[in-house]
């Protein structure tokens, strides 16, 4: 394939079997974005911890071959000002199947209401993953962080989420709203006049899916239950749906039988013979609980927006988004990426925690089954905090703890990796 901008490193590229199980190669090519703001910040300093473990990890056996493209603002000068998300960047991560970027601002103006959104609809990347652990010695509100160590599988492709929305006093809201009244029988909108309306799509398809990952993410990390989270009690047909699908496909699929007598569910981990609870929480609750009872909850299955807040929420259990990693995920294409966004007011400042990234980075390892220099990552950073040789963010809520800038704490990393 030949790219307009995108320069192809020399390595290989990962590839794919029928059985979805990756062929990695020594020096696999993998694209990542910059990302906007922070992105210059915190991209290179991951850059550098990654060859860093993996050096260390297999000497000159194996390496990556970074290969750079381009969305959000650099796009917008590489290829013209209107193209924030090129197409040759969807085709990148289509032909190297991994990859990872830094965070992207939404454009102001222009047909695209989130970057981040549109790419993970253009390549149906229909799964958000987000880990949520405490590090030893990272500051947290809660009475217990070492109770918080929780999954969050957001589902990332439907939802109020997925932009379909139309402006207030627009012909085209008129026009629904009519439709509503007209043909529905609607009768409750208050204020028709001058209402925005947006519309929360909900499938079978699009719930079954992530909860068929959440449960085998369960059964292959011995994970103890699942909590499906929803606002079932309110939006009936769309959250409640959620529940009920969600149930469903751990009974058809999983074999899943009522616990104890209902109304949560249990099936057998195929790999451990232990029992794995599926249970469901109202969301509203569920933010109250995680707080209060972390230990009673593991691997969470959600829809879109909810798990947007879930997961800035349980990232303040553990020290903030900063240091909250994630990944996108398709049943062959691979995203990781920092949670948290751009970050204007400190961009190209040296300053915040690269964390995010880094944590993202060592995802991405292990979804390629460099496990060593995953693991190396993971000390680093352990090793990092427990010196109290952290970023700012930390820094101001940590007694006698060293504030580094973020390239200093990616050194720091590295040097705990011994
Ligand atoms: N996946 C993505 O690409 C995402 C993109 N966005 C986009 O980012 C832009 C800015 O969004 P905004 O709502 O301000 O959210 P941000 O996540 O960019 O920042 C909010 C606050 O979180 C803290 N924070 C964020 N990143 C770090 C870090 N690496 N280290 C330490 N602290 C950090 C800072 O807190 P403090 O001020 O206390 O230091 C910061 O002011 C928007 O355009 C939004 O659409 C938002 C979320 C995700
Ligand atoms: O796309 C955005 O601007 C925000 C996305 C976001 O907050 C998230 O995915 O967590
Ligand atoms: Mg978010």
């Amino acid at each position: 394939m030949d790219y307009l901008k995108i320069s192809v490193p020399a390595g290989d590229k990962i590839t794919v079997n029928a059985d979805k199980t990756l062929n990695v190669p020594a020096r696999p090519i993998i694209p990542y974005i910059m990302g906007d703001g922070i992105g210059i910040d915190i991209t290179p300093v991951m850059i550098n911890v990654v060859n860093a473990a993996v050096s260390k990890a297999y000497q000159d056996a194996r390496s990556i071959a970074w290969m750079e493209i381009y969305a959000g603002e650099k796009a917008t000068s590489l290829y013209g000002k209107d193209t924030w998300l090129p197409d040759e960047t969807l085709t990148a991560f289509n032909d190297f199947l991994i990859g990872i970027k830094g965070p992207l601002t939404t454009p102001v103006s222009g047909g695209i209401r989130s970057l981040n959104v549109a790419l993970r609809q253009a390549l149906d990347l229909y799964v958000c993953q987000r880990p949520i652990r405490w590090f030893k010695g990272v500051p947290s509100p809660v009475r217990n962080p070492e109770d918080v160590d929780m999954v969050v599988y957001r589902e990332n492709s439907e939802d109020i989420y997925a932009g379909i929305e139309w402006e207030a006093g627009s012909d085209k809201a008129k026009k629904i709203i009519n439709f509503l009244k007209k043909e529905m029988g609607v009768t409750r909108i208050r204020f028709d006049e001058n209402c925005g309306i947006g519309i929360k799509p909900v499938s079978e398809q699009g719930t079954k899916r992530l909860v068929r990952q959440a449960l085998r993410y369960c059964i292959d990390h011995d994970r103890r239950s699942l909590t499906l989270v929803h606002k079932g009690n309110i939006m009936k047909f769309t959250e409640g749906a959620f529940k009920t699908w969600g149930y469903e496909v751990a009974q058809q699929e999983f074999g899943a039988t009522l616990w104890q007598g209902g109304p949560w569910f249990s099936v057998t981990n195929p790999k451990t013979q232990k029992e794995i609870i599926i249970k469901d929480v109202i969301a509203d609750a569920m933010l109250q609980q995680v707080l209060l009872r972390p230990s009673e909850y593991d691997v969470i299955a959600t829809l879109n927006l909810n798990g947007d807040y879930l997961s800035d929420a349980l990232a303040a259990e553990v020290g903030g988004i900063g240091i909250a990693p994630g990944a996108n995920l398709s049943d062959t294409v691979a995203i990781f990426e920092a949670t948290h966004g751009t970050a204007p007011k400190y961009a190209g400042q040296n300053k915040v925690n690269p964390g995010s990234i880094i944590l993202s980075a060592e995802m991405m390892l292990r979804h390629m089954g460099w496990t060593e220099a995953a693991d190396l990552i993971i000390k680093g950073i352990t090793g990092a905090i427990a010196a109290k040789t952290v970023t700012y963010d930390f820094e101001r809520l940590m007694e006698g703890a060293e504030c580094l800038n973020c390239s200093a704490f990616g050194d720091a990393i590295i040097g705990h990796m011994s």
